[in-house]
């Protein structure tokens, strides 16, 4: 594979210099100024840029180099930027690091370094490829209940895999509807635990005064009404697993309790003084930024740090790569089954809007709109109007040039196909209108398992 590499930079000598050092081993595209540079990085695609920060028309200075830098990560963050600045020039270098350039290089030029700094960087390059192949190729999850095909929700399914068995408390976040519940039970699935009780509690669904007896029990006779001793959902989880979601909800003086109960491992009834010891696995989640809550006062640091041993960050569906369609077609499957309408299929128009709708409520919005289209649907084909999907209010996605969104389109289209044929490839090969040896020559260039099934919700 051809390694390219763009040099942005100003000064003719330095150009010639630079081009000179690597143009036996690369292929090297030269850029003096912000716009021939992104020019250059739309049409080369290069692996690795060198950019010196002091660009026209401010070459005395930095902005114009970091505006570029910035605009450089915006269109292609996989790229690795070398950031080129002068000898005394510590600030600007470690505020580029600071930005998301990978190294950086201070001028006076020594070939040998340059070339020691560039040849690193490609080699990063090489192995984060790699790295997303290898995920892309792993397509699906064997996880219950979770659909997946992104490298971000496999990388978390990964993670969820290696944490489970282990008995770390652990904090999922995410936008609502992402899934939170689903990972928590998946962690308590997965763990020597999975036959003992899994315990849930919103904890901001239930009533302050109420949520303390909840969580940890009464005694007979405690406060008015409290006619029989009750255990809380602390203790009915014993050996298992307790679930607190919502956790950003919790009123401060419970937190207070509960890190007690999370350092001691025992629980006070209310209205008793003799303390229960409780052996559970503790796993939290909350839409809500917690770093936030601590800062205004909140949420208590110190049980921050107790509930997040593991943090699970969930993207919202918008950010993972292919599983709005992935997910939206497991659950027409599933949902037509239930609701007597089986062999439901999407419109291109659907599958259009599906894969740029933003879906602000997540996969739970998803759930309502297919069940709505499953009724709503004439015959076999689910359009955008039966999703309630307005393709025109979708966002437009960035990129970076016209051969991206072909072979974006064109691994989509055949990841449908092969889908919807249950992964029959000379079916599927009729459906695209193409050759099998074509198809075969096209999932090996995109990397996709043509044998993988996802699994189902
Ligand atoms: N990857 C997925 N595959 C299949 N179903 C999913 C997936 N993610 C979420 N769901 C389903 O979406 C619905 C919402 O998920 P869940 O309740 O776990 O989200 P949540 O993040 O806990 O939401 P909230 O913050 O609002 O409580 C559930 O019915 C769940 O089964």
């Amino acid at each position: 594979m051809t390694r390219r590499l763009l040099i942005v930079e100003d000064d003719p000598g330095l150009q010639s210099q630079m081009r000179w050092c690597f143009s036996e081993d690369l292929e090297v595209a030269v850029a003096s100024d912000r716009e021939s540079a992104l020019a250059a990085l739309r049409r080369e695609e290069p692996d690795v840029i060198t950019l010196d920060l002091g660009l026209p028309p401010d070459p005395g200075g930095a902005t114009e180099g970091f505006g570029l830098l910035e605009e450089i990560l915006r269109l292609a963050p996989m790229t690795k930027v070398i950031v080129v600045t002068g000898r005394e020039d510590k600030e600007n270098s470690v505020k580029a690091i600071g930005m998301g350039a990978s190294d950086f290089y201070q001028k006076p030029l020594d070939a040998d370094i340059l070339t020691f700094v560039v040849n690193r960087a490609f080699r990063l390059a090489e192995l984060e490829r790699e790295n997303r192949d290898l995920a892309r190729q792993r397509n699906g999850t064997n996880i219950k209940g979770i659909v997946a095909a992104s490298p971000q929700m496999l990388a978390i399914c990964r993670t969820l895999e290696k944490v489970a068995p282990t008995d770390v408390t652990t904090l999922i976040t995410g936008e609502t509807g992402t899934g939170k519940e689903l990972l928590a039970r998946a962690i308590h699935d997965l763990s020597p635990r999975s036959s003992k009780p899994f315990a849930a509690i919103n904890c901001a669904a239930i009533p302050e005064n109420l949520l303390e007896s909840e969580l940890f029990g009464f005694e007979k006779g405690s406060f008015t009404g409290a006619n029989q001793t009750k255990k809380g959902k602390i203790e009915n989880a014993n050996g298992g697993t307790l679930f607190l979601d919502e956790i950003g909800d919790m009123p401060m003086a419970l937190q207070a309790k509960l890190l007690r109960f999370l350092q001691e491992r025992v629980v006070d009834r209310v209205g008793s003084v003799n303390p229960i010891p409780v052996d559970v696995r503790v796993v939290c989640a909350t839409h809500r930024d917690v770093r936030q809550l601590i800062d205004s006062g909140e949420f208590r640091e110190d049980l921050y740090y107790r509930i997040s041993e593991i943090t699970l960050d969930v993207p919202a569906v918008r950010e993972r790569d292919g599983d709005a369609l992935v997910i939206a077609q497991s659950l027409l499957k599933s949902l037509g089954k239930q609701m007597d309408r089986p062999n439901l299929a999407f419109t291109e128009d659907a599958i259009c809007a599906i894969n740029s709708y933003p879906w602000p409520g997540n996969v739970r919005e998803m759930i309502n709109k297919v069940k709505r289209a499953t009724i709503m649907a004439d015959g076999k084909r689910v359009t955008a109007e039966d999703l309630e999907l307005n393709v025109s209010d979708s966002a437009t996605p960035s990129h970076i040039n016209l051969r991206q969104v072909r072979e974006q389109a064109e691994r989509q289209a055949i990841c449908q196909a092969l889908q919807t044929t249950g992964y029959n490839m000379a079916q599927a090969a009729r459906l695209l209108g193409v050759t099998r040896p074509t198809l075969y020559n096209l999932t090996d260039k995109y990397k996709i398992d043509t044998s993988a099934e996802i699994s189902e919700v």
